[in-house]
């Protein structure tokens, strides 16, 4: 039997799959945790790769590995290959500010839409480097080249961090993660050299841009980004949008053709099987759960059965989910809000209601976004950890407005890059069809009250 492995770095944990390349059978997992914070020294990550390699029993007997991970996370190196600095996440808001300047020095969304298929925001990379630019220059200074977290972490599997001597000029990326950089265009796939001289001021060396079966040093796959990881790992078809409740909440759907939302909302990422995958992302998902579980002082399980234990709509009480600040929408000041709360909702019940849909709304907001570009929603399909929450699996389809699949619980982001090492240790021309899912169907009827309580809602809140 031939063995691979797939790895998702995320935010919150690292975890490894371990498969048969030709069935895609389980073999083995492990996983650790990332530390909290939204800027991390990449070393925890690596340490954390190890420890979730050593749980899943190590990797000597893989034919292949490949690494997908958050995204648009800016990882500096000198010139020696060290890093210059923690690595500033998807969602650290403080570049917001140089985003808004990015915006308007080249002239407007619409400008940056058609270059590189995404109007900035605090997410995208370009806009953490011209923030390193105005605020730490000697860092901006010392940085001889940009690479992302997976891009980091197999660039030190492959053995290009070599003590003997880094090679920034081995470092390599994928279309899918590099297309979310702000400096990368889908359309043309080239780099947009000039944007991100605009950014820092300077072209540090960038990584290769390799196609989505190539191995690197004979071994390891080139990694993707995780929602491009994870539509190759639920081997999305077309008409599947697929909705992940992770520590972001994403909307995405595979394309034939690129993207470009001029209002931001959808962004025109590249996918990993060589088309493209428009998104939408927000800051807040499965930790609007975990919050509110903390703050009632329940498991998550209880929160669950509280929130299904009052009708839809938790009489009229509505949470706006952005207690991280937002992205989708824009609104990186913004901070959560209760409305609407009355003596009879002021039960841990309504609280638990409303923050499950309240979650479901921006995500439905998210679906509604990618059908407004025309993207089919034939089947909505559920993943991330917060899928597993029995409230959310049973509230989605009534909020989302059409029937919903839950893919049997795995690792969909390490699964699609174990299938992704598979497709390039068999050297054909498109990935391995693994058995089909097992998959769960929840239906419900529409409560479209939910949604029509939540728009009145949720432009009321206050700046942080
Ligand atoms: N039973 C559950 N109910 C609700 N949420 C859950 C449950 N189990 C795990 N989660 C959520 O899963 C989240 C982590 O999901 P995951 O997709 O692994 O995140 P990421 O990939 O962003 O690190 C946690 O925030 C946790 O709240
Ligand atoms: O920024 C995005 C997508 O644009 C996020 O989806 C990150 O890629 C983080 O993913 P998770 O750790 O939440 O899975």
């Amino acid at each position: 039997m031939t063995l691979v492995a797939g790895v998702d770095s995320s935010t919150q944990s690292c975890k490894v799959v371990v498969r048969d390349a030709e069935t895609g059978a389980l073999v083995r997992e492990g996983r650790a945790a990332h530390p909290a914070g939204t800027e991390v020294d990449p070393a925890a990550w690596w340490d954390a790769l190890q420890e979730a390699f050593r749980a899943a029993g190590g990797i000597d007997d893989v034919a292949a590995v490949s690494v997908a991970a958050q995204q648009h996370g800016m990882v500096c190196l000198d010139s020696a290959g060290e890093v210059v600095r923690p690595a500033l996440l998807w969602n650290d808001t403080r570049s917001a500010g140089a985003a808004a300047d990015l915006v308007e020095e080249l002239g407007g969304r619409a400008e940056w839409a058609s270059a590189v298929g995404n109007v900035p925001v605090a997410s995208l990379t370009v806009t953490k480097l011209r923030w390193l630019a105005r605020n730490e220059p000697a860092n901006a200074a010392r940085t001889a080249a940009v690479c992302l977290p997976h891009d980091w972490l197999t660039w030190r599997l492959a053995g290009g961090s070599a003590p003997a001597g880094a090679s920034l000029e081995t470092l390599t990326t994928d279309r899918s993660d590099v297309s979310g950089t702000g400096y990368w265009s889908p359309s043309t796939e080239d780099y947009r050299a000039d944007l991100l001289e605009l950014a820092l001021g300077k072209v540090p060396v960038l990584p290769s841009v390799l196609g989505p079966a190539e191995l690197v040093a004979g071994r390891f796959g080139v990694g993707a980004g995780d929602n491009a990881s994870a539509a190759l790992g639920v081997q999305a078809r077309p008409g599947d949008v697929v909705v992940s409740v992770g520590t972001s909440g994403t909307a995405f759907a595979r394309a034939v053709a690129p993207v470009a939302d001029g209002s931001g909302t959808v962004n025109g990422f590249a996918d990993a099987e060589g088309g493209f995958l428009p998104l939408v992302c927000t800051l807040n998902a499965s930790r609007v759960l975990d919050a509110t579980a903390a703050l009632l002082g329940v498991s998550l399980d209880e929160l669950s059965r509280l929130a299904l234990s009052v009708p839809a709509g938790a009489g009229g009480l509505v949470l706006v989910p952005y207690l991280e600040g937002e992205r989708t929408p824009n609104k990186p000041d913004s901070t959560g809000a209760v409305h609407g709360l009355r003596l009879d909702t002021a039960t841990p019940a309504h609280l638990a209601r409303a923050a499950v849909e309240g979650l479901l709304c921006s995500l439905a907001d998210a679906i509604d976004a990618l059908r407004a570009l025309g993207t089919p929603v034939e089947r909505v399909l559920l993943i991330g950890g917060g899928a597993q929450s029995a409230a959310v699996r049973a509230i989605a389809p009534a909020v989302f407005g059409c029937p919903v699949v839950l893919p049997a619980t795995s690792e969909y982001v390490a699964d699609g890059a174990a299938r992704q090492a598979a497709w390039a240790v068999s050297g054909a021309d498109s990935p391995p069809v693994w058995s089909e899912l097992t998959s769960e169907l929840f239906e419900a009827d529409p409560t479209p009250v939910v949604r029509e309580q939540y728009a009145a809602a949720r432009e009321l809140t206050v700046h942080r």
